[in-house]
């Protein structure tokens, strides 16, 4: 059972402390926020919140991180959490006793807040997995050509509504996408069209100009071409003008049962603000260990 202010007799100023150590690493590179906000999605669908996604290989065990889907992980994302909890650690009545799986969901809300989006109250409690698998990442995170009701599917799953995962995909308003991911949309789409016809014509030329075929496999380019560094509702005004990088993007608009809630967030950046907030908190609650499925790991990389 998660509360607020967890903590508060066992290391009372965590939070300030994982607020210092963020700032101090989003002033070195912007990466921080994207990276640690992707790294939570993907570790609460993976095994609950649990920080098993930091976990790293080792010669008897192929760890989740390694896993095709979470190979374009930033590593800014885990190196945002073990800063983070090398300083809480650096405090003696806190050593040992602050959960990877806590610090990661303390960061992911302390990036939104960095990059101009809602602040909110983190609910703690979590434990640490005891595993993490390569394999256990099959089939749990959802693709960027995913539909709406691929979409829908996968969300419930994890007890979110759709209208959660409309409001998690807002996401998408920092960050970085390397070109394969939408290659398909702009590039020998079907027989009938070559480029999706969702796809905002000039915002397609530019892609094209960003990710010509045969592009450099590393080159990322931004997901929100508007404000690339600000969490803000640009992404649902960029569905409207057909200006999701991803079908999986763009069918939120495309789709008339998904529509009324992109239009209306794109709208109201306040309604938008209390949809996400209310929706990362249940996202911080999927799947949490206590009791003796979890533990505080020393190290967030590595099992005690
Ligand atoms: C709704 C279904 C979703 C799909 C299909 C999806 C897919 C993707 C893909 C393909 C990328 C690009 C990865 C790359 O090429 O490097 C990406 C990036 C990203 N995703 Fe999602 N995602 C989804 C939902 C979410 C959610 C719920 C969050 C967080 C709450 C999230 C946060 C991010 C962020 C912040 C990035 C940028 C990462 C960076 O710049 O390092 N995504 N996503
Ligand atoms: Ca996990
Ligand atoms: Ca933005």
């Amino acid at each position: 059972q998660l509360r607020r202010n967890y903590y508060s007799k066992i290391c009372p100023n965590v939070e300030s402390i994982v607020r210092n150590a963020v700032t101090k690493k989003f002033q070195q590179t912007f990466v921080t926020v994207p990276a640690t906000l992707r790294l939570f999605f993907h570790d609460c669908f993976v095994q609950g919140c649990d920080a098993s996604v930091i976990i790293a290989s080792t010669a008897n065990n192929t760890a989740e991180k390694d896993h095709p889907d979470n190979l374009s992980l930033a590593g800014d994302g885990f190196d945002t959490v073990i800063k983070a909890k090398e300083a809480v650690d650096a405090v003696p009545q806190c050593r040992n006793k602050v959960s990877c799986a806590d610090i990661l969901a303390m960061a992911t809300r302390d990036v939104v807040a960095l990059a101009g989006g809602p602040s909110y109250a983190v609910e703690l409690g979590r434990l640490d997995g005891l595993s993490s698998t390569a394999n256990s990442v099959n089939g749990k995170l959802p693709q960027p050509t995913f539909n709406l009701n691929q979409l829908n599917a996968l969300f419930a799953a994890n007890g979110l509504s759709q209208g959660d995962m409309i409001a998690l995909s807002a996401a998408h308003t920092v960050g970085f996408s390397h070109c394969s991911r939408f290659a398909n949309r702009i590039y020998n789409f079907n027989s009938q069209n070559p480029v999706d016809p969702t796809l905002n014509k000039t915002y397609a030329s530019q892609l094209q100009a960003m990710c010509p075929k045969n592009v450099d496999p590393t080159i990322a380019v931004n997901m929100d071409p508007i404000t690339p560094r600000i969490f803000d509702n640009q992404y649902y005004k960029n569905l409207q003008q057909g200006m999701g990088l991803f079908t999986s993007d763009q069918s939120l608009f495309t789709d008339p049962r998904s529509r009324p809630t992109v239009n209306s967030w794109a709208q109201s950046s306040s309604a938008f603000e209390k949809a996400f907030v209310a929706a990362i908190i249940k996202l911080g609650r999927v799947g949490v260990k206590t009791g003796s499925n979890g533990n505080i790991r020393h190290e967030c990389a590595t099992f005690n």
